[in-house]
Parts: C-alpha cells; structure tokens; sequence
C-alpha cells in the first residue's frame, strides 16, 4: 500500500517569517495519515528543519548538484542537504529544465547522487502546451521518465510528480481523464522497466494549480497518490486543507 504524499515547493519563496507557516502546519497535522513534506528556499532549510523537528512534517530541497563536493559555486551537495536536515529533494522540476536548461540526463545523475545519500528524489516531468497540442504529452512523459529516473530507483526512494508546465501557476488543471491517462501510463512505464511489484511501490504526486477546492477530485483519480503543491504550499491556511482532502481520499 503506496503512503500518500502531500508535498508542497515553495519555490523562490520565504523568508523567516515564512517559518510560522511551516510551525501552524506542523501543529495542525499530528500523526497524519499522509505523509507531508515541504521544500522551502535552501537559505531556509535548517531553520525549517529545527521548526518542524518532532513533528509529521519533513523537509526538503528544491535541487542539488550531482557530485558529492568541489569547485560548484553556488551549488548545493545531496550530502550537504541532508546535513541541513532535509529528508528529500525536488529534481527536475520543469522551472529548473527552463531556467537552467537542466537535461534528463543531467537530473537523473542528480538523482542518483540524491539517493545515495539517502534523500528521497522527487523527480519531475511534464509537457508544455505545444507539446499537448502536438499530441506528445505521453512520448513526452515516457521519456523524461525513461532519462530522468536512476537505475537505483525504488519506491521507496523516489517519487515521481507529474507536473504539465500549462498548468503550473496558471490556475489551469487538466481533466480528471487526462490526469488518469498519464499518471496510469507512467505506472505502466515503471512496470515495464522495473517489474509491476516493484512499479506498484512508486508513489505519483500530480502537480499545477492544486488547490483546497480542486484536491478531492485529483486525489480520487486513478494512481494518484498525492500532490505537488506551489502557491498553495505557502500558508498552512491553504495547504492544511490540501492534506485533509488527501488523507480522506
Ligand atoms: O510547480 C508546482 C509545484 O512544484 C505547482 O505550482 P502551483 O501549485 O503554484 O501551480
């Protein structure tokens, strides 16, 4: 049985302040039957790790770099992460693939360093608009998974969030048959790489313009396991009822 996911990116978003958010959320959620992470701004990090100490809320990273340590300015270890206090990392999301032209290959090494150093990847994917429109969004979905996803997955260290870039921040969501289009063929896809027992441990987190109103009708949808949420993720006001749609589904 897959442990739903409640996740929430806050992108290029926090500052201090942010930390009461992360301490209503931590408070309003003990013992949850969702798991909840959330993946502040790095500068926050070890705040927000000392903040949800304790409780059922687990801190994450918005990416890292692939090599264990070096000459990478600006750039952030899986090691160093998780000595921040982070339980899993954000990879690929398809801001990152834009901004910084990151490859699949490139975020599948990012992945495996991630993994061996015991953080969870999220893994991201996800097609633009033209690209639904051509007709490609499952070619474009097999594929990044196929190049984004390490050999050394399992569902127990990765999690794959399907997130359409149309939908992201736009207030646009797919239907419900499209979302259960991907999302069943992603899981055929992991089946056919990894074998259908191991496939069926794989959580599926879908991602773009959730909100309070729309998450019970994404979660009852065929493998859905759980959410990845932007704006939303921000206040415990918002993403509180997120993850109570979630553990009721
Ligand atoms: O990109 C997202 C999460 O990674 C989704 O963002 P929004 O929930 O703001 O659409």
């Amino acid at each position: 049985m897959r442990r739903k996911l409640a996740a929430g990116n806050w992108k290029m978003n926090g500052t201090g302040g942010s930390l009461a958010e992360l301490s209503a959320l931590a408070e309003s959620h003990a013992g949850p039957a969702a798991e909840i992470l959330i993946c502040p701004p790095a500068t926050l990090l070890s705040r927000a790790a000392d903040t949800v100490r304790g409780s059922a809320v687990a801190i994450g990273g918005q990416d890292c770099h692939a090599n264990a340590a070096g000459a990478h300015t600006g750039d952030l270890s899986a090691a160093m992460l998780k000595d921040a206090g982070a339980a899993a990392v954000i990879l690929g999301h398809s801001e990152r693939r834009a901004d910084h032209g990151e490859t699949d290959a490139q975020i599948c090494a990012k992945a495996g360093a991630a993994i061996a150093e015991g953080l969870t990847a999220v893994v991201c994917i996800g097609e633009t608009l033209a690209e639904r429109e051509a007709g490609d969004t499952l070619k474009i979905a097999g594929s990044q998974l196929a190049g984004s996803v390490p050999a050394s997955a399992t569902g127990a260290n990765t999690v794959i969030a399907y997130e359409p870039v149309w939908a992201i921040g736009t207030g646009k969501v797919p239907t419900l048959a499209q979302i259960a289009e991907v999302h069943d063929f992603l899981r055929a896809e992991l089946s056919a790489r990894f074998g259908a027992a191991a496939a069926d441990g794989f959580r599926l987190l879908y991602g773009g313009s959730v909100k309070p109103s729309n998450a019970s009708e994404i979660f009852a949808v065929s493998n859905v396991d759980g959410a990845l949420v932007g704006g939303a993720s921000l206040r415990a006001a918002d993403f509180s009822p997120i993850i109570t749609a979630l553990e009721a589904s």
